[in-house]
């Protein structure tokens, strides 16, 4: 097996030590994944099934991925980009067997395609292996047969063998770092579910998350990390819609409250549909006080709260308003709502654009897509500066900034602020 040259170039680059406790706190080192080959697998027969709202022109949604990314280092962030930690991570041949495991489903293959595949794919060197389980491949892309398989010949050449994973690019929701732990979430959507066991070779094998432990555990309801707000240290609100399942929150806040790395969970319920399939498509931080949200949300949110039981099971109270309960739970008089005033046409088309969906950096510093102008006006009069970055084909995937983005590394927030 080839060993990539550049191989633990990032477990060297590493000085810090994985951590995140807050929404907020100065971003040090952040996940995130550049769009590759699997965009260009999208067509208009699949889209709405790979969860992509129309076709991305793949070359532009790379220059706009490179420039968030450089708004990022600009801002001293590191970056990590989940392409390259893969390829790394595959030239440990513990990692490469998994891959290789990961890739292959004999449910869709059969035997004897599967094995076949599993012997071709075990001589890959670690770029094409990774390759292969981000753009997945064709029947028409298989190695040449020898002896027929029924599979492969009732199969149309386009089909997928191994099925491509174009919301990598949203790399929020498929893990989510919860203090010094790290969750692998259990997508809910057929079309994201290989995800999962991509982060889990990633941060099972690659050096830089040597001694990484999980918060969660292989919990099957769904949780997605679009739907975790890490609300203040020990303060989580988790969405419940179309992802994230009453079940799941529960599995979460059990083995958050049994590690100690939460001492409250708030249940958020929020409508289940596309427009609204996360929390964070609702609502963000942008300060250690402060949230953006979505106009119609703001007075219809409502809060179950959960916290440790005395007989090691949970207390559930509520529901109550979420801003009412979520200031009670942070400890503080009240959560801000910055208002953006916006009326209800506007709010729905910049709520569709992911204009509430901001990745902040530094309490009152986030990263916006440009085209909601309205609602960055709004932010920027309330004292909330505004990276701007183009998304007209990233968000094509229905994703802003804070979806595109999983911080492993957060500075507490400064007290001064
Ligand atoms: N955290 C988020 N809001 N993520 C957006 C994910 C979009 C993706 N196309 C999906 O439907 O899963």
């Amino acid at each position: 097996m080839n060993t990539s040259p550049n191989a633990l170039r990032i477990a060297k680059a590493d000085q810090l030590a994985a951590h995140v406790d807050t929404e907020v706190g100065p971003l040090r080192s952040v996940l995130l994944h550049r769009p590759g080959n699997e965009l260009k697998r999208l067509t208009p027969r699949n889209n709405d099934q790979l969860l992509f709202d129309s076709i991305p022109w793949v070359d532009r949604a790379q220059d706009e991925h490179d420039a968030f990314a450089e708004v990022l280092r600009g801002r001293g962030v590191e970056v990590l980009l989940l392409a390259e930690v893969l390829a790394e991570t595959l030239t440990d041949p513990r990692a490469h067997t998994a891959g290789v495991h990961a890739a292959v489903d004999d449910r869709r293959l059969g035997g004897d395609l599967a094995d076949s595949l599993r012997s071709h794919l075990s001589g890959t060197d670690p770029a094409t292996l990774a390759e292969v389980l981000m753009s997945g491949m064709t029947f028409e892309e298989l190695p040449a047969a020898e002896g027929a398989s029924l599979v492969r010949k009732m199969h149309h050449p386009h089909d997928f063998a191994v099925d491509p994973l174009p919301n990598l690019l949203f790399t929020r929701d498929s893990s989510v770092w919860i203090g010094d732990r790290v969750a692998i979430s259990s997508l809910a959507m057929p079309a994201r579910r290989r995800e999962t066991a991509l982060l889990d070779i990633v941060y099972a094998y690659h050096p830089r998350f040597h001694g990484a432990v999980r918060a969660y555990g292989a919990h099957s309801a769904p949780i997605e990390g679009g739907d975790v707000l890490l609300l203040a240290p020990g303060v989580l609100a988790v969405g419940v819609g179309e992802r994230t399942t009453a079940a799941g929150v529960e599995s979460l806040a059990r083995s958050a409250f049994a590690d100690h790395i939460a001492h409250t969970v708030l249940a958020v319920p929020i409508e289940q549909n596309r427009a609204t399939m996360h929390l964070d498509t609702v609502c963000t931080m942008v300060g250690r006080d402060a949230v953006v949200m979505y106009p119609l949300a703001r007075d219809s949110l409502v809060a179950y709260t959960l916290r440790p039981g005395d007989d090691g099971g949970l207390r559930v109270e509520g529901p109550a308003p979420f801003l009412a309960a979520a200031a009670e739970a942070m400890d503080i008089d009240r959560l801000r709502v910055i208002d953006t005033g916006l009326d209800p046409v506007t709010a729905e088309r910049e709520q569709w654009d992911d204009g509430n969906n901001t990745l902040a950096l530094a309490p009152g510093v986030v990263v916006g897509y440009e085209r909601n102008v309205e609602t960055n006006a709004r932010l920027e009069e309330a004292g909330i500066e505004v990276l701007r970055i183009a998304g007209s084909e990233l968000g094509s995937g229905r994703g802003g900034p804070r979806c595109m983005s999983c911080p492993i590394v957060r500075e507490p927030i400064p007290t001064h602020r």
